[in-house]
């Protein structure tokens, strides 16, 4: 039985105020939940959250880390100071970082290798552009992605995949049920092709303009196992909405 796992990818937002706000006003509406919970606000914002989050249902992820253990890589942060800090998670490959910053499958699988070396659970991020799904490419775009980021690796301990189509992205559209169910059982089989990896076991989240008004029916995908959300994660009432739906 795999535990649903429901994580706030805060992206470039928040000041320490309403990191504080927001953090606060989750612990008073989340107690007991069944899903774990990870936050994931900017660098910046690390150290308040966890030290925020202690001793809370909450744990603390960061939205990228370098591929590099340390050395002169000016702006980096490695892995290993996230975990120095107190971080449990770290999210790799998301599509913004693909998108903006033109990050590779060979560069996700360097970040990958490093961020379980060092002990971060990772959560890789996979998904289609609009175009590439009109054009039928979804499959086989989003086979690549994930084999690209894991075929090399010796352990994908804690591995989690997060299934974010690009298009569904802050859009307010977001994949059918059926649709997310789809690439989930997908990708699913994909795992199961290889080494190392018990696909039974690895979570695979959701993302993609998620809200409290349709998490509850992605979750009831039996390939779903909770979200990886954006916008709806700044607002606590929200949040809290979506991790009562785990
Ligand atoms: O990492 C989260 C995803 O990019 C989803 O963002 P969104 O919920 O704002 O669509």
């Amino acid at each position: 039985m795999r535990r649903p796992l429901v994580m706030a990818n805060w992206k470039m937002h928040g000041s320490r105020a309403s990191a504080a706000e927001l953090i606060g006003g989750l612990l008073d509406k989340v107690s007991e939940p069944r899903a774990d919970i990870a936050l994931c606000p900017s660098y910046v914002h690390l150290a308040q959250a966890i030290d925020a989050c202690a001793g809370s249902a909450f744990v603390v992820g960061a939205q990228d880390c370098s591929h590099m253990h340390q050395g002169a890589y000016t702006g980096e942060v490695a892995p290993d100071m996230l975990v120095d800090l107190g971080c449990e998670w770290v999210l790799l490959g998301h599509s913004e970082r693909r998108q903006y910053h033109g990050e590779s499958d060979d560069l996700i699988a360097a970040k990958l290798a490093a961020a379980v070396e060092a002990g971060l659970k990772p959560v890789l991020c996979i998904g289609e552009t609009r175009e590439q799904r009109e054009d039928g490419e979804a499959f086989p775009v989003v086979a690549r992605q994930l084999l690209g980021a894991l075929a090399e690796q010796s352990s994908l301990a804690n591995l989690v995949i997060a299934y974010e189509p690009v298009w569904a992205i802050g859009t307010g559209l977001t994949a059918s049920p059926d649709e997310a169910q789809e690439m989930h059982a997908y990708i699913r089989a994909q795992l199961d092709e290889l080494d190392g990896v018990d696909a039974d076991d690895v979570r695979l989240l959701y993302g993609g303009s998620v809200k409290a008004a349709n998490a509850a029916d992605l979750f009831a995908q039996p390939d779903i196992d909770g979200a990886l959300v954006g916008g709806a994660s700044l607002d606590s009432a929200e949040f809290a909405a979506i991790i009562a739906a785990a």
